[in-house]
Order: C-alpha cells, then structure tokens, then sequence
C-alpha cells in the first residue's frame, strides 16, 4: 500500500481526537506529508474515524489530486495544501473543534500566553484567524495572516488549527492547546492571568522544538 506508515500515523492521530476529546463525530481532520515525494495522506471526508482502515486515508499530490484512495479527501483538503506550501517545515495538520479552543474562537479573542503548556506546544500566545466559510479553500489564507512559526491558531467562529513536523506533533499540539484553553478559562474564572514574558515564552518553546523527549 502506497505510504501505509503515513496513513497509520494519520488515522492512529485521528482516532487520538476522539479519544481526547478534540472532536465531535467527524468534525475535523489530519493530514500528513511525506517528505520524499511530497504527497498529502488526508482523512476521508465525513467518515467515522473508528470504523477506517489505513487503505480508507486518500493520498494527493501537491495539486490536490487524487493519487490513490477511493474516497473523497476532507472538505478541507486545499487548505492543508496551502498551509503546507507556505510552511515546508510542517509535515502534520489537524483540524479539530475542540471545545475550550472553539469558545475563544467564538469570541474572536485570542489566547493569551500565561502557561508554560502554551510556550511549549503553541509557541507563545493562541491567535485568532479571521472568519471565513468552510469549503471554499479560505481557511488556508486566513490561516497563515496569523500563524507565522507557531504550531496552532483558532478559526473564528469555527475551530483550530493545530501544526507540527511530524503528525504526531500536530497532535500534541491540538491537545495541549486545548488543555491550555481549559486552565486560561479556568484561571481566568478565579481572576486575571499573569502572561508569561517573550524571553520564558521562547526558552520553554525550545526547548519542547529541540531537547524534550528522547530527541535531542
Ligand atoms: O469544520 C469543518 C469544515 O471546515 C470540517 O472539520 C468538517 O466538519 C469535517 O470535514 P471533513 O474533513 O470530514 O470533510
């Protein structure tokens, strides 16, 4: 099967979603890039993600075609595309609608930068990615206005976009935002939230990017 490590670690991470919360039915989706040939494996569109097999993750190229798959790819396929294009440093997107994220996005207001979980995962504060409507290959563009080298920003009134350089960054990305969501809303439940400083932001931020784990 053409790239079966890649559409396992693409359905492994979208059944991930389900099982952090992240997720509703089929309300969002994964892609993956492999780097030698350039090609996208992405989740098929509106399909339950428990009853998929590798062989279900459709591949494409560059272009947005289909090089094998027998589905339609996710509605959101040439805005993976695009983010892809404008950050070669990315190999893994996910789409969620992860609830303590989404009601920030409701409210267009970005996430301030108060938790070592956000320095780390996000690369600093969560911004706010103007709205646009689903389907219709915006979401890209809106997408890159805001997220410069970060690896998340919400879509107003509508979810995240979570980044990595691998698939399974992008996911732990996507969970830690949300975690991070939940304590900022919490937090802010008790009072004000104290922002970390640019220099801490950007230590904890490197050290998860080059030393955390067994990477080093
Ligand atoms: O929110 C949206 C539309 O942008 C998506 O998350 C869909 O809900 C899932 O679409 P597919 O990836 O299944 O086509």
């Amino acid at each position: 099967m053409l790239l079966e490590n890649l559409r396992k670690e693409v359905l492994s991470a979208a059944l991930q979603l389900i099982r952090y919360g992240l997720v509703t039915l089929t309300g969002g989706n994964v892609s993956g890039r492999d780097e030698q040939t350039g090609y996208i494996a992405i989740t098929p569109s509106g399909m339950d993600y428990e009853k998929l097999n590798p062989a279900d993750i459709v591949i494409i190229d560059g272009a947005g075609n289909t090089v094998d798959g027998k589905w339609k790819a996710s509605v959101d396929t040439k805005d993976h595309l695009y983010i892809y294009r404008q950050r070669p440093d990315i190999q893994g997107i996910i789409h969620t609608h992860s609830p303590y994220a989404c009601s920030f996005a409701m409210l267009h207001r970005e996430i301030p930068c108060c938790s070592t979980t956000l320095a780390n995962e996000v690369g600093g504060s969560v911004p706010v990615a103007r709205y646009t409507p689903v389907a219709e290959a915006a979401i890209g563009p809106a997408v890159m206005e805001v997220l410069g080298d970060k690896n998340a920003c919400l879509l107003a009134n509508h979810g995240v976009i979570a980044v990595g350089h691998s698939v399974r960054h992008a996911l732990v990305a996507a969970v830690m935002l949300e975690d991070g969501a939940k304590v900022y809303h919490l937090a802010s439940l008790k009072g004000e939230p104290v922002q970390l400083p640019p220099e801490e932001i950007e230590k904890a931020r490197n050290v998860f990017l080059y030393t955390y784990g067994q990477s080093s």
